[in-house]
């Protein structure tokens, strides 16, 4: 995946820093330049890449850092704050509630892998104990409802279409309509695919947003989309109220940093990544995590996730308080060594990369 590379290149470009004897202003402004030039490479817009540079200029100002200051850390802490600044609107997505009807209308261009991620994003919550229910109200593509209901029967999940009905709307208000009445929790409307340019199919997709009143639209978008995310992004943003961005297909050669774009275009987060053809392969996103692994510096966050995860919750206050007192017997150690082992390879957790398939066994499901 290119989305490494351009880890690869920015953790390089920190080291290439780190390995001068005195960072001043030419070795920061080498190193800035060795990081814009691989999130270009990479698809990142222009002005993000520029504004970022700057933003960093400015936090790392290396008259001002007082001897003593480790400036590299300095200057990796920003380079890792402006990219989460990137790819964090600063506002969550609407979050549906389990047992509480949602309708969720997914849009964006046509073959960006809409339909696949409608089933795949209903596939993940049903597994979670919700019920989704799926609506095909894409009436441009001819086969889209027949891909829809292949896809919802293969996943156990009911879902609503019509192969005579043409309007689009009044299939989405039955559907939406008709899964309220069975007390489905998630009910997910497939849209027609469209070009930016296609004010018609456009006008369309306003008109099943007014009819449905969608809790959450989410922009499905192709990482492959390079320097257009933005526009395009943007375009859809203009005309519903897009909530937030699934990136598709990260598992392909895309360079991927048009999700970047796209996050800025839609001042939206990303919510999941598509990352196969197959039923399971879609990831929930969490920038933190993912910056992290981009600049290799490993996933800290699911670390600490694991550790909660292994050390009980009730036994932690109880340990802290020992500690405090200057109590640490064998028992202590011994017992925080069985929760050491309970986690596995260390390394396993921090030197995950972006694409969890590199050291993941292939997926044992069959693509649709
Ligand atoms: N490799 C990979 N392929 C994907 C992913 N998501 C979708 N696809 C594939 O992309 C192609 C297009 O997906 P669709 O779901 O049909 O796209 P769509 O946006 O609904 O298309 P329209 O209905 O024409 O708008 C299919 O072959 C999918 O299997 C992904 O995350 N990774």
């Amino acid at each position: 995946m290119v989305l490494a590379q351009l880890g690869g290149s920015i953790t390089r470009a920190l080291q290439q820093m780190s390995n001068a004897t005195i960072i001043d202003e030419k070795v920061l402004n080498e190193c800035l330049n060795e990081i814009t030039r691989a999130l270009l490479q990479a698809d990142v817009q222009f002005k993000l890449v520029r504004d970022m540079a700057t933003n960093i200029k400015k936090i790392v100002n290396l008259d001002d850092l007082a001897a003593g200051h480790n400036k590299r850390r300095i200057i990796q802490q920003a380079v890792f704050n402006e990219l989460c600044k990137i790819l964090d609107p600063g506002k969550p997505s609407f979050t549906p509630r389990k047992g509480k009807p949602s309708v969720i209308m997914f849009v964006g261009l046509q073959g960006s892998g809409k339909t696949t991620t409608c089933t795949k994003y209903a596939y993940y919550h049903q597994k979670k104990g919700w019920k989704p229910a799926l609506v095909c109200a894409d009436t441009f593509r001819a086969g889209a409802f027949d891909q829809l209901k292949q896809n919802a029967t293969k996943a156990k999940i009911p879902f609503y279409g019509s192969y005579t009905e043409s309007d689009p709307v009044k299939i989405a208000v039955a559907g939406v309509e008709t899964f309220k009445k069975e007390n489905c929790d998630l009910i997910i409307v497939d849209t027609s695919g469209r070009h930016k340019q296609e004010a018609a199919l456009f006008e369309e997709m306003r008109q099943v947003a007014e009819a449905t009143k969608p809790d959450l639209v989410i922009f499905v978008m192709d990482s492959s989309i390079g320097q257009a995310a933005f526009d395009q992004a943007q375009a859809f943003k203009q005309s519903v109220a897009v909530g937030a961005v699934i990136v598709t297909k990260m598992d392909g050669h895309a360079k991927g940093g048009g999700a970047l774009s796209a996050v800025a275009a839609t001042k939206s987060p990303v919510i999941f990544i598509g990352t196969g053809e197959h039923m399971d392969e879609f990831e929930v996103f969490d920038v933190k995590p993912f910056v992290s692994r981009l600049l290799g510096m490993g996933d800290w966050f699911g670390f600490m996730d694991k550790i909660h995860e292994v050390v009980p919750m009730d036994q932690q206050p109880e340990f802290l308080q020992k500690l405090s007192e200057g109590h640490f017997t064998l028992r202590i150690m011994y017992e925080q060594f069985q929760n050491i082992l309970k986690m596995g390879p260390i390394g396993q957790e921090s030197v995950k990369t972006q694409n969890p398939r590199d050291h993941e066994a292939p997926s044992q499901t069959q693509p649709w």
